[in-house]
């Protein structure tokens, strides 16, 4: 850990500045070494998941993300005034500046600096939410290894003529930008009118051997490296089983659907890959990631000599979608949100007779109660997927296989 060298942090104890000076406590694990919080989230999860494992179940060796500069997505509160903005976290410590939080690379710290610059010089006053006055609420930034989109969320469109005018102030590597409009006062970090301000109209983010479409409004993972190998192990499992047929349910921007399209064309192997979700953009991205990618054609049939790989995308709720299927595919991914898939899809997939359901949660608890209502299937493979350091949230991934009556 003390092999990173970061301004913020201490080079002798590896531990955060503004942890330490109680600045921010987002990083509750903080002064738990790395590996041992790897090693006591792995030790919980496997006493969490008791309940559905075998004597025949596989645990792997947790997927350990890099300690620092992992977090790919920054969701800025804008305090201050318009000549000194503050950027802090939504929850936290407010005049607390965390632009170069050592979660963050490099290119999301100085992204994040050039908005600033932005803001100061278009004159854009931040919101302030006991007087319910100012325009700026927060900088949403999404990065892959070289370029950025920045979304600044407003309160209304009367700024936009002046930030339009100093965007060159943005980081030249800012491939994306757009302004969305909440005019509401409440909780939710965004409102429903997105305007694109500059660059392309989506970002592309590599994952493993793809990159994917990434439309301002949709869901990506925080921590991409970790997301990409979580994505690559479940297209392994999944074409491990010979499956021909999947669906990937809360499929976002298609991460499962496309990387699972990936390895079958990568193994020379027929798939037919149906991801759903329900929020619309993350739905038009799959798509134009899948067309570029030659996963948007139509498969063809078992028989023909050369292999064909479809990726298809539906927006729809996943429980009402998959109830109505009469044609069950040969494996399905689930990723729902913190709640989980609850009962009614639970019962769906309990009943449903289906060979292989892979189930990656980012929160064990939900998962836990889920898997309590799916006696059909147990844990074949299960994965500590370490996709949050220095916090108390985890990924977990777990593969599930149809039991026989015996062996229940
Ligand atoms: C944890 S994210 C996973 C997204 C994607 N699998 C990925 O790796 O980026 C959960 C996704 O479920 C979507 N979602 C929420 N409720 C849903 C529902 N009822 N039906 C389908 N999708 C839903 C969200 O919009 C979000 O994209």
């Amino acid at each position: 850990m003390t092999a990173f060298a970061h301004p913020r942090i201490d080079p002798e104890s590896g531990i955060c500045e503004y942890f330490s000076a109680g600045q921010c406590e987002s990083c509750s694990l903080m002064r738990t070494p790395h590996d041992a919080q790897v090693d006591e989230a792995n030790t919980q999860l496997k006493a969490l998941l008791a309940h559905a494992m075998t004597p025949a179940t596989v645990w792997e060796e947790p997927l350990v993300s890099a300690p620092w500069g992992f977090r790919t997505k920054a969701k800025m509160m804008v305090r201050g005034t318009a000549n000194a903005p503050v950027f802090s976290f939504p929850g936290t410590h407010e005049g607390v500046d965390l632009a170069d939080c050592p979660l963050y690379p490099a290119l999301v710290t100085d992204v994040l600096e050039s908005a600033r610059a932005l803001i100061r010089r278009a004159q854009v006053p931040p919101y302030n939410l006991d007087k319910r006055r100012g325009e700026i609420k927060y900088v949403l930034v999404t990065a892959t290894p070289t370029e950025a989109m920045v979304r600044l969320v407003l309160r209304s469109t009367s700024a936009l003529d002046r930030i339009r005018e100093h965007l060159a102030l943005l980081d030249p590597r800012v491939s994306v930008v757009s302004a969305n409009i909440h005019p509401e006062h409440e909780a939710l970090i965004e409102g429903a009118e997105e305007i694109h301000l500059a660059g392309a109209d989506r970002l592309r983010l590599p994952i493993g051997g793809i990159d994917v479409d990434v439309l301002p409004r949709s869901f990506t993972q925080t921590n991409t490296a970790v997301a990409s190998e979580l994505y690559a192990q479940v297209a392994r499992w999944i074409l491990d089983t010979g499956a021909h047929t999947a669906w990937d349910l809360y499929c976002g921007v298609g991460g499962f659907a496309l990387s699972i399209a990936h390895e079958a064309r990568a193994r020379g192997a027929h798939m037919d890959v149906t991801g759903i979700e329900i929020t619309n953009e993350a739905i038009e991205s799959a798509r134009g990631s899948a067309k570029r990618h030659g996963f948007a054609g139509a498969v063809g049939p078992l028989t023909t000599p050369e292999p064909s790989v479809r990726a298809h995308f539906d927006t729809a709720d996943a429980t009402e979608w998959a109830r109505h299927q009469s044609n069950l595919p040969e494996a399905i991914v689930v990723n729902p949100p913190r709640r989980g898939i609850g009962d009614a899809l639970a019962t769906v997939l309990n009943g449903s007779g289906v060979r292989t359901i892979a189930y990656s949660s980012c929160n064990p608890e939900t998962l836990a109660a889920d898997l309590a209502r799916m006696p059909n299937y147990r844990i074949a493979r299960a994965r500590l997927i370490d996709m949050f350091p220095h916090s108390a949230h985890n990924e977990a991934l777990v593969l599930l296989t149809r039991t026989t009556a015996e062996e229940r």
